[in-house]
């Protein structure tokens, strides 16, 4: 008996390949096969026509008129060796799934859905489709045997080889053409086996991966910093719960999103396409502030997603603060409080009344007095008495210092800044001074470029360390002092009057000793509790005392005492003991022949004593003269210039003294003592 006779119908060759072997490997050599790739075919001897194609379509093959064989048109399976390609995809990888028929795509798409790849996307697609899907963000073609088609750009591809007969095509062919064969049963098993160990692979990588993925989330989830991993292909693959509540978003709301359509804010774009850390960058979220960092990851060379770790800054602002507290044990707090500044006198009581009320406020203070009169007690009063008290207090004095010093120790410095600066950077004192006080002392010694970057924290209220490109949000507020005039200092270009009028927001004047002797006798109780002193002093030495001019103010005072109590043990103090300045009514270094001296070189020694004892006569007024009063009172007459350049010789060497707010000139005790010597 002859074979029976199949005609295979397929539109690729490589597919009649695939049957034959599939019809072989059940039927052995009991089957003839014919294919419409091999011509010629005649239909009359032919049993059975097996289509890959449609019935529909079958008449575009064969004149169908021509012969009685029935028409089966096949089911088809998948190769599951391998469809262990598939494994490698990552979840919700965007795949093509590529055919020569729309029908056959879809078909397809849905077998592995049903097989268990549903974790991916697929998209169907032929070349002839009406409605092609969007090409932009697929990841991967796969095709069974049909790569050629695969649109033109897309370099991945899994070929998953052409699809093979189905087991149920192969049941109907031994049954219409009524051959059976012995090892059905081994055939199916095969099958069986097949489908169940693609089952069990596909469970177990499935199940690594939410093992894997789940181990890592409970990790980060352990973070308190938010936490994403972005792939390379833009989706969001990992979102930690601190990302989650900073943001106000519930991780799957995000997960597998694409970052543009959740994470638009920050700057993604830009490390995906320059592949370069952004460290530590302040973004605003939502109306937070954020601490952001953006890392490229490279794996073997290659770029695989960025990893985005962000802070709430008030939180790192808190971490800092606690730090910063622990900071405070180390020096960085005050030593004085409005209840430790001695004094009772009507312009102490007066200053102070002041000095509170700018405490209540945030502005920037200016104090000014001479040296020594205490104006960083009033600072660090200041400080205490206002909201920030729970902050540091952070002092820096410019009498001396480099501009380079003053930079790095006011802004800090980054890593790597110059040679020798600290691994990790430094923080500058602005930094360690966050929500509490930084004390400018000696502000007008500030070299030009310190002012500048200073006027430039008060107004963006932020500072970036030397060599560093970040910026940091500070919260700081500035008090400054000076004993010097900037008014002056300004017209000298010294000073910049735009510094000057952003510091002067709230002025405080400190009264020099001289404008409160009647404070001494307490402030001489004061020092010698402090240094546990029993000295008396008698009343000559008192009336010495008060009658000192005081160059020195507090600090003059404060030395003597120390001086004192180390020279005069235990006993009444006498006039003998007084160092020799005090003794004579002249501070050191100031002798009388040395000013006197110095006048002499500065012009007519008779017209400064003519000055003095006209100044003398007047000296009950508490507000000083004007100078075209003086003028009138001289017994030479001179030019209002030349009184003024006259004055303010007199003044540079303390002799008289001028208020701030045009109250006149004054004498000083020394300027008194000194007309005895002219
Ligand atoms: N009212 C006061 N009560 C107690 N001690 C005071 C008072 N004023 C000043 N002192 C003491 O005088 C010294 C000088 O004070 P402080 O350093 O505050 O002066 P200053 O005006 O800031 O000086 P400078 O201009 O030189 O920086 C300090 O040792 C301080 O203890």
């Amino acid at each position: 008996m002859n074979n029976p006779v199949i005609l295979v119908l397929t539109k690729e060759i490589d597919l009649y390949y695939t049957f034959r072997d599939n019809i072989r490997e059940v039927f052995g050599n009991s089957i003839t096969l014919r294919s419409n790739h091999f011509l010629p075919v005649y239909l009359e001897d032919v049993d059975l026509i097996l289509s890959s194609v449609p019935d529909s379509l079958v008449k575009d093959f064969i004149n169908i008129e021509k012969t009685k064989a029935p028409l089966l048109v096949a089911n088809r399976s998948i190769d599951f060796k391998k469809l262990e390609k598939l494994f490698e995809l990552p979840r919700a990888a965007q795949c093509l799934l590529v055919s020569n028929d729309e029908a056959i795509a879809c078909e397809s798409v849905t077998m592995l859905k049903y097989l268990g790849f549903d974790y991916l996307d697929f998209y169907a697609y032929s070349p002839d489709m009406e409605n092609p899907p969007d090409l932009k963000n697929i990841d991967i073609a796969i095709t069974h045997g049909l790569a050629n088609l695969v649109p033109k750009g897309l370099e991945s591809v899994i070929d998953l080889g052409n699809r093979r007969l189905d087991l149920s095509t192969l049941f109907d062919i031994s049954k219409i053409l009524q051959h059976n064969f012995d090892h059905a049963h081994h055939i199916t098993m095969g099958y069986v086996k097949n489908v169940a160990r693609i089952g069990r692979e596909l469970a177990n990588s499935v199940r690594n991966e939410n093992y894997i993925n789940s181990s890592l989330q409970a990790v980060l989830n352990t973070v308190q910093e938010g936490v994403v991993f972005i792939d390379n292909e833009g989706r969001v693959s990992l979102f930690n719960e601190e990302a989650g509540s900073i943001l106000g978003i519930d991780s799957q709301a995000v997960l597998y999103k694409h970052y543009s359509d959740v994470l638009d804010e920050f700057q993604i774009d830009k490390v995906m396409e320059t592949k370069q850390q952004i460290p530590r960058q302040m973004i605003q979220v939502h109306g937070l502030n954020l601490l952001a960092t953006l890392t490229p990851i490279l794996q073997e060379g290659s770029f695989s997603g960025i990893v985005l770790v962000f802070q709430d800054v008030t939180h790192v602002e808190r971490m800092e603060q606690e730090i910063r507290n622990k900071k405070l044990q180390s020096g960085l707090t005050t030593k004085y409080s409005f209840e430790d500044n001695v004094g009772n006198s009507m312009i102490m009581m007066q200053t102070q009344q002041l000095a509170k009320k700018i405490a209540r406020s945030d502005y920037t203070v200016l104090i000014t007095g001479e040296s020594g009169t205490g104006k960083e007690i009033f600072a660090q009063s200041i400080h205490e008495y206002s909201s920030r008290n729970k902050g540091p207090f952070v002092a820096v004095n410019f009498a001396g210092i480099s501009e380079s010093l003053a930079e790095s120790e006011l802004f800090g410095y980054a890593e790597g800044a110059f040679t020798g600066a600290r691994k990790g950077g430094k923080a500058g004192l602005f930094e360690l001074a966050q929500n509490g006080t930084i004390f400018l002392d000696e502000i007008g010694d500030a070299p030009l470029k310190i002012q500048a970057a200073i006027l430039r924290v008060l107004q963006e209220k932020q500072v970036m360390r030397v060599g560093g490109s970040t910026v940091i949000p500070v919260n700081v507020r500035v008090i400054a002092a000076t004993n010097k005039q900037l008014e002056d200092m300004i017209r000298k270009g010294e000073f910049r009057d735009d510094l000057f009028y952003r510091l002067n927001q709230l002025p405080l004047r400190i009264p020099s000793l001289q404008e409160r002797k009647e404070d001494i006798p307490d402030l001489i109780t004061y020092f010698l509790k402090q240094k546990n002193s029993q000295l008396s002093f008698s009343p000559a030495v008192m009336e010495k005392l008060s009658s000192y001019r005081w160059p020195g103010n507090v600090r003059e005072l404060e030395g003597l005492i120390t001086y004192l109590s180390v020279i005069v043990n235990e006993r009444e103090v006498s006039f003998s003991d007084l160092p020799f300045q005090i003794q004579d009514g002249f501070p050191s270094n100031m002798h009388p022949d040395k000013i006197t001296r110095l006048l002499e070189h500065s012009g007519d020694l008779h017209l400064y004593k003519d000055i003095l004892e006209c100044l003398m006569v007047t000296q009950g007024e508490n507000a000083g003269i004007g100078r075209s009063t003086l003028q009138a009172m001289l017994s030479d007459k001179i030019s209002e210039s030349k009184l003024r350049t006259k004055l303010d010789i007199l003044k540079k060497y303390g002799l008289v003294e001028t208020g701030i707010k045009k109250q006149g000139t004054k004498i000083t005790n020394l300027g008194i003592n000194m007309i005895e010597h002219i």
